[in-house]
């Protein structure tokens, strides 16, 4: 049983587990998993996806019972068998697949299931201090404590869940994937709280398969591996390739993927405020028009704006939160209808064709790789066979019965192509780590082969070794003439992948930057809806 070396800052240990381990049937989720945190740091928990993060984490709540191990709290031996024993102590976990109610109100959640010792005696009024207090913490000051949570966007859920978290008595936070759906404003304010939080002496452990995070927050990291402790330390001693290395168990090489090189041709002049959508006349099949926006507009006060896609072109799509990115995504992909405004898809050969808001677009060869896996993705109740041929069937309905044999070979293709860990294809899709889950449904629209590949945050809860796979792929499928259109909260990634980016304010586009030219700046200005020029860039 390996232990751990101590980080050697002087503050007392808060938590000590050692030789964890937990079965689930034939998969070992943890097999000697040890952690150490002290009081008042920021501890990062690292590894692959089902590397076992989320079951020491479900551990370490009570939500899951080990096999073998031991945990000690300040010291003490304990044993934390039920939820309400690691609310007792202070451990407030904030759960990667949010459990909420949708019906109920956004303060009905955060008290919800609260531990009677919390809430013996509080008044409405104190738990709607209690409740507002943490959300605005955490920054989400505009969420309205009255609204129902099916309202809210993902981000708003999960600032949300952090706030039921944060408004108990804590002393050890817990953020599995904490930050997956925030965008760069909102996890500003969320590690701010969390930087003051450590100044008064409170721990924090949190997964993420941002490396930046790692690099930002961590005061000390552990590393798991197949569901052990490979690596352990301070951040100061534990490189961000070191950690990519001990999460991968072998050398990882650098970034596998960038984008094209900066001799690309479609620049702003394009696409910009230009409304003329016949300026575009390239006959160059790596210049071929895929998709176009006409004049399109998302609410009707905001200027209609022009954007085509190229083939071979990845386009991304950049915003903070609520800014119109993801509606922009939903109308090129024929999910909802624009203000004003056309979509038209160009396929070579073929007429080209109207893309209508009715959500029937796979038909014009656009696949869409939606965000919120659990709500608008994935089928929990079916394996995880089934859910990767969803896409599939509907499509083949058309040519006649898709074979089971021939739905398990294209299955088998894609297994590699997207690194997903599986042991059974039948078993449910539930019982995958969060980010095979993510890679089950990205490789269902792969296998439709799309013209146009719409992705909303595809790489949200996959780790970092895979992502850089994923960026290699994506950028041979557009080389081989796919066209795709990424929407991604993350800028560094957009920075690495796309040609162009385009950035929405208000509902409307506020830049279209050439992504070879520009920096993380030159994003976020736009984002916060910034001229360039006020930037002198
Ligand atoms: N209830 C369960 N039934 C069967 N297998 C399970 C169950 N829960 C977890 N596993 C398996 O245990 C392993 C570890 O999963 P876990 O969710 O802890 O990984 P993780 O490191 O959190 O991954 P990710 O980064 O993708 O969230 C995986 O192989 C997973 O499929």
């Amino acid at each position: 049983m390996t232990r751990p070396p101590d980080p050697p800052q002087a503050e007392p240990l808060l938590l000590e587990v050692s030789g964890l381990s937990r079965r689930f049937g034939a998969t070992r989720a943890l097999a000697d998993a040890s952690i150490t945190v002290r009081s008042g740091e920021i501890h990062a928990l690292a590894g692959e996806n089902g590397s076992g993060k989320t079951t020491l984490i479900k551990v370490l709540s009570g939500v899951v019972r080990p096999d073998a191990g031991t945990l000690r709290w300040r010291g003490e031996a304990v044993r934390i068998g039920k939820p309400s024993a690691a609310q007792v102590l202070g451990i407030s976990t904030v759960f990667q697949e949010t459990l909420y109610s949708p019906e109920l109100t956004v303060l009905e959640n955060i008290w919800m299931g609260t531990d009677r010792v919390f809430r013996r005696g509080r008044s409405r009024t104190a738990e709607r201090d209690g409740a507002r207090e943490a959300l605005d913490a955490i920054g989400a000051d505009g969420v309205d404590l009255r609204a129902p949570l099916w309202t809210l966007s993902l981000a708003q859920r999960q600032l949300v869940t952090i706030a039921r978290s944060i408004a108990r008595p804590w002393q050890l936070l817990v953020l599995d994937e904490g930050t997956s759906a925030l965008d760069a404003d909102q996890r500003d304010r969320l590690f701010g709280y969390l930087e003051s939080s450590r100044l008064q002496g409170r721990s924090t452990v949190f997964t993420s398969h941002r490396m930046d995070e790692v690099e930002r927050l961590a005061d000390s990291v552990t590393v798991l591996r197949l569901g052990a402790t490979v690596a352990a330390g301070p951040k100061s001693e534990l490189s961000a390739r070191r950690i990519l290395v001990a999460m991968a168990g072998r050398d990882v090489s650098a970034v596998t993927a960038s984008r094209r090189p900066a001799t690309n041709t479609h620049t702003d002049a394009d696409t910009d405020t230009d409304t003329d959508t016949d300026t575009d006349t390239d006959t160059d099949a790596a210049s071929r028009v895929a998709l176009t926006a006409a004049d399109v507009s998302l609410v009707p006060e905001a200027p209609p704006h022009t954007v085509q896609v190229h083939a071979g072109e990845i386009v991304g799509l950049a915003g903070l939160e609520g800014q119109g990115q993801l509606e922009y995504a939903q109308v090129l992909a024929g999910l909802r209808a624009p203000a004003s405004g056309t979509v038209t898809v160009h396929r070579e050969g073929q007429p080209d064709r109207r893309v209508h808001g009715f959500g029937r677009s796979g038909d014009l060869g656009i696949a869409y790789v939606p965000r919120d896996r659990k709500t608008e993705g994935l089928f929990f109740a079916l394996s995880v066979l089934d859910n990767f041929a969803t896409a599939l069937l509907r499509r083949q309905q058309r040519f006649g019965v898709l074979r089971r044999r021939e739905i398990r070979r294209r299955f088998d293709e894609y297994v590699p192509v997207v690194r997903l860990k599986v042991h059974d294809p039948g078993q449910p899709i539930g019982t995958l780590s969060g980010g095979n889950q993510q890679k089950v449904l990205l490789a269902r629209w792969l296998a439709t082969d799309p013209a146009v590949l719409i992705l909303n945050d595809p790489m949200r809860g996959v780790d970092a070794n895979t992502k850089q796979e994923l960026y290699g792929l994506l950028r041979t499928l557009a080389d081989g003439g796919m066209a795709v259109v990424l929407l991604s909260t993350e800028v560094l990634e957009l920075l690495t992948l796309s040609d162009r980016i385009v950035v929405f304010h208000r509902s409307a586009v506020s830049a279209v930057l050439d992504a070879a030219a520009s920096t993380d700046t030159d994003v976020v200005a736009a984002m916060f809806g910034h001229a360039l020029e006020d930037q002198g860039a």
